[in-house]
């Protein structure tokens, strides 16, 4: 696990060796057919791996054309606590969002317990990009850790060799109908994932052959009510 703040900046590529800087170019991201299976997620994260689908295995009787990401790129959130992701919400970002790669998960592995939340099982959005090599990592784990700072959002990366996973839900949120705080995603998340992407795909242009890999794993889609569900099923200590 690497916290990215805990990172040196002395540990990683010198800033005249970087190719991009702020604010993010978006580049388009091919929209593709995405699968609608509707297989829910294990609420347990220990049984999640099971459910992981290469990118393109997925049975694609339902598919659908989502529009672009960068299209999609809600406007810049402010205020706390953040309310969670609507119905709405849901089903304008997390198609499109599945469809390049994007899961969603509940774990207990990223919040502390709390009075009002002592379970800690909270949803949150993630997924994997590969890199073909160690120089790509780092110069990815740096931008990320800059796009960290301008949008003032947080996530949480677990860097295995050339594979880089990443994990955001928003600390401070609120259910949409609950009267308690509790972290959920929000569209804080949303807009992070969409920008991580853009990013992604930046790094793969900047760099030839052996630089980053778009290959990603592919998740099974949720759908909102299968969404509701687990957030009932495993978060019902909050009252949401
Ligand atoms: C005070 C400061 O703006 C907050 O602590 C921000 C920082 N980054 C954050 N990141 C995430 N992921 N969730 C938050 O609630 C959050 N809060």
């Amino acid at each position: 696990m690497l916290a990215v703040h805990s990172l040196r900046r002395s540990a990683l590529l010198p800033r005249s060796a970087r190719t991009r800087s702020f604010p993010l170019h978006l580049i388009n991201i091919a929209s593709r057919p995405f699968s609608t299976s509707t297989t829910a997620l294990d609420a347990k994260d220990a049984t999640l791996g099971a459910a992981y689908v290469r990118h393109g295995s997925i049975a694609s009787s339902a598919s659908r054309q989502y529009p672009p990401l960068n299209t999609l790129l809600p406007d810049r959130v402010s205020g706390w606590p953040t309310p969670w992701i609507t119905a709405e919400d849901f089903e304008r970002y997390m198609g499109v969002l599945n469809g390049n790669g994007w899961g969603i998960r509940f774990s207990s592995a990223h919040s502390k317990p709390s009075k009002s939340h002592p379970s800690r099982v909270v949803p949150e959005l993630l997924k994997t990009y590969h890199f073909g090599s160690d120089e790509c990592v780092v110069k990815f784990v740096e931008d990320l850790k800059e796009l960290m700072s301008e949008e003032n959002h947080h996530c949480i990366l677990r860097v295995a060799n050339t594979q880089v996973t990443i994990y955001t839900h928003t600390h401070s949120a609120r259910p949409a109908l609950g009267s308690k705080n509790a972290p959920g995603i929000t569209l804080r998340d949303v807009r992070f994932a969409i920008l991580v992407d853009s990013l992604h795909s930046t790094e793969s242009v900047a760099r030839d052959a052996g630089g980053a890999s778009s290959s990603h794993v592919q998740f099974p889609g949720l759908t909102w009510d299968e969404y509701q569900n687990s957030i009932r099923t495993t978060m019902a200590p909050v009252g949401v």
